[in-house]
């Protein structure tokens, strides 16, 4: 086509009448199946519609993709959408698609006018991976009719088995309907048969059905190029009817469409359709498509030329349309030889070559290749979106070594081609276990929402403000307190606010630590508990009410806050304690997927965060991971299929978490999110968080490294040990944050990666099973203390010095009754290469206990060669100790637990904050040795520095 508007070659330039503009005279519409933008902006479609008679133009997924998947057209509407909106490809598409259609409708409205409707249209298709799903056709139809609100619009809708009556009903409601992808006479008259019925249904209420227009794309070169390839193949081979086969080479599609034309001459002439034709309504009128010719050997206007007649529309593409301008030859053919055409049919049949079959793997076929087009079409607009949001988006680059490489791509492909990413945002639980899951995504939407809403956060954080308070002590665990956590420790403090403390322990020294570090009186407490009913924030608010009540001389409830899901418990006790405010998080969403609901949002407000600009930062996260955007392109799906597929098929199944200084905490909250989400039913990631690096000997085969850099601050020491493992062939996926604020993104691309993550192992993501099983145990254990004013008497297998070693009998008969060394030297030599090993630590975390852990894992790590892990109690129960017990039996435990040095009472309770975390620390053995662990606790009695370091050293000489 002169795409670049050279002038015409035809017969209308004095060389006879214009074989396109002669159409018109048979009752044919040539239409044009092409568009693109700068043909229309330049004035050449106008041309053709002045010079050719063109009376209507189709879209479709493909000609859109040609149109904006390459070039830069469409460049500076979508930096301008960009730099105003924050949008999915699919938005992005959407809107440039509608622009494109509004513009050629605006051209060819003077042809709507002048033939009073029956031409002048432009298709719009809904989107391909509708087909097969009639309520989202449905559904989408009328968005988009709404969305373009043109007179002269027709919607395309597949004419599949679910097409039909998304199309029927659609119609019914008013609007016009180009049904495409028809390829059988069946289907055409069960098309035929909906619109009727839609104008009827219409008709009986009253309603005018003398604007809707629709049209039936029957499909007609397709036909031919499978029925020819089948008689090619069969003349090859010899096939006994050969002469007869090859007598109906081109013929078939043809005779095909005459036959329907047909159908649609008896349907109209029928006292039904007279009637609904006396109350205005249009007929349908068979427009036939795919009509550029694919055999060279044909005519390059067979499909034009072949199929002129009454009450029909030819969609032309370009070349054909300059060729049948050049060449083509107006008769009426449509209605010429149907005896032949009949004829065709029923050799056709008799030679077995199975048209029927033919025309269903076409719509199949057809299905599959507009859905492949606008994968192809939106991962182009993903790219480009890209491109121009810059900084604005996290980076995410993955250095994987070849095999893994290819099993990642295979597996991406694999969630395209079964529209799996649709299949998640649509909530459908198949995509995991086909379980419970769909209860639990409210997640998914939860950014959208808190915006909707932002300003009521808005206002609290001015509030706090205004009330003074110097601090914010917020008071959870796991979902509940590692978001905050992250949020204070990366954000800090912010000038008027308050300073945002985190307190997830039930280790006495650490709560009066964090008493001692605030001021009771100008702290604003903000409990947080998604359950309402974990033991540690109700008996830490226990504490802190009473403590604040004293300190205050007056009932506190002012100066607490409840962050908790609607009815429960907690509500009611920040009710009956006269709270100052109550904010509600989500049922459908769990503690690990919370943090950007109010459960990170409150803290991140009450300190002063600028929560908007957060939220904002997280919708970009939201949009990159959005069902629109394709697998290819989408990186939290593909970081999510990187780390199933490592695990599952490469056996790095340990998720070595680097981020940089700035952003360290970050880790802390994945740990949970990953080890949570995917730890159970003995499969899992093991996340392995602030394990410095070291030299890529240290490491086995098992781990997958996953490196979140501060781009403007990057670790030297992190950046250079980086560059040796991927240099060594290790897997590293690097995630550039350009901001701190990113994290908000970082948050919604891992429980997005993590959530895929879990499809991959075929687990559901979103239950806690083991972590119940602990809090159970626990329970038992502080039930039974505040009946007997004890905890059950325990006996230790061996002791030395200030050490008592705990086992279960399969555990101890193992590690034998020598001294501390040879203990931890039977515990430590049963790790084997793919194993990790878990120091848990029942001890106040503070500083000095932390560089302790750090030291002891190392030097276990570069002795063992295997990953290990470091974490405290209570805290990691409500986190990784889900995978620890639900997750692979690769791990070797090292439970520590000593004398408090002091206890506190727990107000209203017999036991005390010691006791309680002695029964946490039991209550988590207990269920390890249940799962046949290989767990050893020791207790440290007396000192706990001495303690420490005594054990240091003995575990440095048994390794
Ligand atoms: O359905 C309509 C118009 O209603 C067309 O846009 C239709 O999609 C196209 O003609 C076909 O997809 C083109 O098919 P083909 O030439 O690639 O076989
Ligand atoms: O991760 C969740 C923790 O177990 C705390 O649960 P919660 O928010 O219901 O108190």
């Amino acid at each position: 086509m002169d795409v670049d508007h050279k002038s015409h070659d035809h017969k209308s330039d004095g060389r006879g009448a214009n074989p396109l503009v002669a159409l018109s005279k048979h009752g044919q519409s040539p239409w044009l199946d092409f568009i693109q933008r700068s043909f229309t902006e330049n004035g050449s479609l106008k041309k053709l519609v002045d010079e050719d008679g063109l009376r209507g133009v189709t879209s479709n997924p493909a000609i859109f993709e040609k149109a904006m998947g390459a070039g830069t057209e469409y460049d500076p509407q979508m930096k301008e959408l960009l730099a105003h909106e924050t949008l999915s490809a699919g938005e992005l598409y959407e809107k440039l698609a509608i622009t494109d259609i509004q513009a050629t409708a605006k051209v060819m409205h003077p042809v709507f006018v002048e033939t009073k409707g029956l031409d002048g249209y432009v298709s719009l298709e809904v989107s391909p991976y509708l087909a097969f799903d009639t309520v989202g056709t449905t559904e989408e139809a009328r968005r988009l009719w709404k969305a373009v609100h043109r007179e002269n619009l027709m919607i395309k809708i597949p004419g599949t088995k679910e097409g039909i009556p998304a199309f029927e009903t659609v119609t019914s409601e008013g609007i016009s309907v180009n049904v495409t992808l028809l390829f059988s006479l069946d289907a055409y008259k069960n098309v035929l048969e909906a619109y009727i019925k839609g104008l009827e249904a219409r008709h009986a209420k009253g309603q005018d059905i003398s604007k809707i227009a629709s049209v039936a794309s029957f499909f007609v070169s397709r036909i031919d190029g499978k029925i020819d390839a089948e008689i090619d193949k069969r003349v090859a081979a010899g096939d006994k009817d050969a002469d007869a086969l090859k007598a109906l080479r081109g013929k078939v599609a043809i005779a095909n469409a005459k036959i329907a034309y047909q159908h649609y001459l008896d349907v109209t002439k029928s006292a039904r359709w007279q009637k609904l034709a006396a109350a205005g309504a249009n007929p349908q009128r068979l427009l036939w498509a795919s009509t550029g010719t694919k055999d060279k050997a044909y005519s390059d206007v067979l499909y034009v030329d072949s199929l002129i007649g009454a009450d029909t529309v030819n969609t032309i593409p370009p070349a054909t349309f300059d060729a049948f301008r050049d060449h083509g030859k107006v008769s009426d053919s449509l209605t010429h030889d149907v005896a032949g055409a009949t004829h065709v049919m029923a050799e056709q049949k008799r030679l077995g070559l199975n048209l029927d079959a033919v025309t269903e793997t076409l719509v199949t076929e057809g299905c599959a290749s507009f859905c492949d087009a606008f994968d192809k079409l939106l991962g182009a607009v993903a790219n480009k979106q890209r491109t121009f949001l810059g900084d604005k988006l996290i980076a995410q680059e993955a250095h994987l070594p070849g095999e893994f490489a290819a099993a990642v791509k295979a597996e991406v492909e694999n969630w395209r081609k079964h529209g799996k990413l649709r299949k998640l945002w649509a909530r459908d639980p198949s995509v995991w276990t086909g379980g419970e899951e769909a209860k639990w995504l409210k997640w998914l939407d939860i950014v959208d929402e808190r915006l909707a809403h932002v300003d009521e956060l808005e206002a609290f954080a001015k509030e706090v403000r205004a009330k003074g308070f110097t601090d914010v002590l917020l008071l959870g665990m796991g979902g509940s307190s590692l978001g905050p956590e992250v949020i204070a420790e990366t954000f800090g403090g912010h000038e008027g606010f308050p300073t945002l403390h985190v307190l997830d322990s039930t280790d006495p020294q650490q709560v009066v630590t964090y008493e001692k570090s605030v001021d009771l009186k100008k702290t604003l407490f903000i409990v947080s508990s998604k359950s309402g009913g974990t033991l540690e924030p109700n008996i830490l608010k226990a504490y802190f009410f009473a403590a604040a009540e004293k300190a205050l001389g007056h009932a506190p409830g002012s100066h607490f806050v409840a962050v908790t899901d609607p009815g429960s418990h907690m509500e009611a006790v920040a009710r009956k304690d006269g709270f100052w405010k109550i904010f509600y998080g989500e049922k459908e969403i769990g503690g690990r997927f919370s943090v950007l609901s109010n459960f990170g949002l409150v803290p991140a407000a009450a300190s002063g965060l600028n929560v908007r600009h957060f939220l904002h930062s997280a919708l970009h996260g939201v949009r990159e991971a959005a069902a629109s955007v394709p697998p290819e392109e989408n990186d939290a799906l593909k970081l999510g299929v990187i780390l199933g597929v490592g695990a599952t098929t490469f056996g790095r199944d340990k998720v070595t978490i680097v981020a940089s200084p700035a952003i360290y905490d970050l880790g802390a909250w994945l740990e949970q999110l990953i080890a949570e989400s995917t730890g159970k039913r003995g499969k899992g990631l093991i996340p392995i968080d602030d394990e410095t690096l070291g030299a890529a000997s240290v490491y086995g085969k098992d781990r997958v490294f996953a490196y979140l850099r501060l781009k403007d601050a990057p670790c030297p020491h992190q950046e250079k040990a980086i560059k040796a493992l991927r240099d060594a062939g290790e897997p590293v996926v690097t995630l550039d944050l350009a901001d701190k604020i990113q994290v908000a993104q970082a948050f919604f691309h891992w429980e997005f990666a993590t959530a895929v993550a879990g499809s991959v192992l075929g687990i559901d993501p979103f239950d806690q099973p083991d972590v119940e099983a602990s809090k159970v145990e626990t329970k038992k254990l502080t039930n039974a203390f505040n009946e007997t004013g004890a905890l059950p008497p325990e006996t230790p297998f061996a002791k030395d010095g200030p050490f008592a070693f705990y086992a279960d009998g399969t555990n101890a008969k193992a590690l034998g009754t020598g001294d501390v060394v040879a203990i931890l030297k039977a515990h430590f030599g049963r790790v084997k290469a793919g194993d990790y090993v878990g120091v848990l630590a029942y001890v106040e975390r503070d500083t000095a206990t932390r560089e302790w852990i750090q030291k002891v894992r190392l030097g276990l790590r570069d002795a063992l060669k295997v990953a290990t892990a470091a974490e405290f109690g209570p805290r990691f129960l409500h986190s990784t100790g889900q995978a620890y017990k639900g997750g692979p039996d690769t791990g070797v435990f090292l439970q520590i637990t000593a004398d408090d040095v002091a206890d506190l009472g727990v107000p209203g309770e017999k036991y005390t904050f010691g006791v309680v975390k002695a029964a946490q620390a039991r209550g988590d053995f207990d269920v390890l040795s249940e799962r046949h662990r290989r767990a050893l606790r020791v207790h440290v009695s007396g000192s706990l520095d001495v303690g420490l370091k005594l054990l240091a050293e003995a575990i440095a000489k048994a390794v």
